[in-house]
């Protein structure tokens, strides 16, 4: 073991950023150094840099991705592996086995190896395929992401730069994803940013805390950080641990919800088609007006697969009969990827959309974009392209968009990923009222604390099967929901048919 004074370090020093037709620079004057074998978390709230900072350490920005940046002093590590936000942007072949075996071959690993090493490395992330010879094409968001992660284990770098890795992960993917870090992570330097706190902080030694405008406020020990900043991370609305519990001690209740008894959405015999091949199928449901519902599984069991379907956006077989006059207005969709929503070139513009389509007065249509980029956090970014915002305010604006012609129906495909503590509490505070006023909500979500507190019905796909239909109710014990999640304790799911 070298001492701290041997081992190497890299880092910027005084640096600025200015992003392209953009006047003002990002980071003023920041420098952030770190040392070998050093595991770090870059914490702050969402749109603040962290993720640009990833790109800047590893030199991604300017020679990937071109940008004018300014250093005093720049050094950037030979052999390291990104883990990016959006996996998509990380694959390099068509097929899965290829995608890793590119990798290999640029280490020069002998061709009779690989595919033993192949299958190491996906089963390393929970990926088991029968024939890993599967196009990339043809795998869940979840599922590329854990691709993705794969892929740059079999790198096997120094450093690791992971940029929320686990966002897309169900609770198990995100358990095996630590638990097989930890497994290759011992000599390795770990730059991670991450809103899923809870299991990530028992992984890093060092915290870095963010604020809005990407200046450093604090950097230290992870223990230290934590309690001295806790206000500030409360204020900022930063995950910390224990932020969902001081969150729910301090929602207000909502009334008891209305008991609408209409039947909003009938399935019978229904079945939803991807490629040919049905991917989700469901025999009977009845879904009321005013009920939210959750929907679970681990990654690829078809959840996207049905909502795409209720949306028509998939061939489906069988009736799905929407109590509606006009399902095709009433009913919202938010896809899981948030850029296959746009269609304009400015965030303010993307928001009035469907209202200018509608011919909508202006005055309603401005009135009505004000406020929600105020409610979502997009008035300091509400010229800029959608393309180019950070991931959260990408996820924020998809839902945004959704919700501005107030619909019946919302359907909505993880809205919650990769956002900040504060623009989740806000997002689910929005939709609570929303539901009060009888909208129905028939949510995918990877996040448990939303299962256990905000829905009223839990549904879980296996397999492309409707698993479990449970309505959620408090009672005594505990039940087992999706994935192996154990239930608070005097909260229980009753079954329906
Ligand atoms: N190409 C670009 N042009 C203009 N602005 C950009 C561009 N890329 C990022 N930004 C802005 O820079 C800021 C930092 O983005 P970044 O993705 O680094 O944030 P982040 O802290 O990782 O956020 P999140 O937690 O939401 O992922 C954001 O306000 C974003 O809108
Ligand atoms: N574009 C596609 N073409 C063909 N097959 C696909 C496509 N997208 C998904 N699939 C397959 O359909 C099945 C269901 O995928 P789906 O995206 O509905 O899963 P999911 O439950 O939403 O997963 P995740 O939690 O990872 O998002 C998986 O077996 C997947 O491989």
């Amino acid at each position: 073991m070298c001492s701290i004074n041997e081992r190497t370090r890299w880092g910027v020093t005084e640096l600025r950023l200015a992003f392209p037709k953009q006047k003002e620079m990002h980071f003023k004057d920041l420098t952030f150094r770190y040392t070998e074998g050093e595991k770090i978390l870059l914490l702050g709230p969402s749109g603040c840099g962290k993720s640009t900072l990833l790109q800047v350490l590893s030199g991604l920005i300017p020679s990937s991705v071109p940008m004018a940046i300014k250093a005093k002093k720049k050094e950037i590590p030979s052999n390291w592996g990104f883990i990016f936000q959006d996996p998509e942007t990380q694959f390099c072949m068509p097929y899965v086995d290829e995608d890793i075996a590119f990798v290999l071959e640029n280490r020069k690993i002998a061709r009779e190896k690989m595919p033993d090493l192949i299958n190491h490395y996906l089963n390393l992330v929970g990926l088991d395929f029968p024939d890993p010879h599967q196009l990339i094409h043809s795998l869940s968001g979840g599922m590329k992401q854990r691709l993705a992660i794969a892929g740059v284990l079999a790198l096997e770098p120094d450093i690791l730069f992971l940029d929320e890795p686990t966002a897309l992960l169900d609770p198990q993917g995100t358990e095996d994803f630590w638990q097989s870090l930890q497994k290759v992570s011992n000599n390795r330097t770990l730059v991670i940013v991450e809103h899923k706190i809870d299991r990530v902080i028992e992984f890093v030694d060092r915290v870095v805390l963010f604020g809005n405008d990407g200046t450093i406020i604090d950097d230290g020990p992870k223990e230290r950080v934590l309690k001295q900043q806790k206000r500030r991370l409360v204020e900022d609305g930063i995950w910390y641990p224990g932020a969902w519990r001081d969150h729910l001690s301090q929602r207000i209740q909502t009334k008891k919800l209305p008991d609408y008894q209409a039947t909003v959405l009938t399935l019978d015999r229904f079945s939803v088609k991807r490629n040919g091949h049905i991917k989700c199928s469901i025999d009977s449901l009845m879904i009321n007006r005013g009920e939210w519902v959750a929907v679970i599984g681990k990654n690829g069991a078809g959840k996207s697969t049905l909502l795409e379907g209720l949306k028509r956006l998939l061939p489906t077989k069988g009736k799905c009969i929407w109590n509606l006059t006009h399902p095709e207005e009433a009913v919202a969709f938010v896809f899981q990827n948030p850029e296959f929503q746009f269609v304009t070139d400015r965030v303010d513009d993307e928001l009035a959309f469907s209202l200018r389509i509608k011919q909508c007065p202006p005055d309603l249509i401005r009135r009505r974009v004000c406020e929600m980029l105020q409610k979502f956090a997009l008035a300091s970014v509400r010229g800029n392209h959608p393309f180019q915002l950070s991931i959260g305010q990408k996820r924020r604006l998809s839902v945004a968009t959704a919700l501005m012609e107030q619909p019946q129906v919302l359907l909505l495909d993880e809205p919650t990923f990769g956002q900040d503590a504060k623009n989740t509490f806000q997002l689910l505070d929005q939709l609570s009222e929303l539901q009060q006023q009888g909208t129905t909500i028939i949510m995918v979500t990877h996040e448990l604390e939303i299962v256990r507190h905000y829905a009223t019905r839990v549904l879980e796909i296996d397999a492309g099967r409707l698993v479990s239909n449970a309505h959620r109710d408090r009672g005594s014990g505990s039940e087992v929901i999706g994935n192996g999640h154990q239930m608070d304790e005097g909260e229980k799911l009753v079954s329906r048919n």
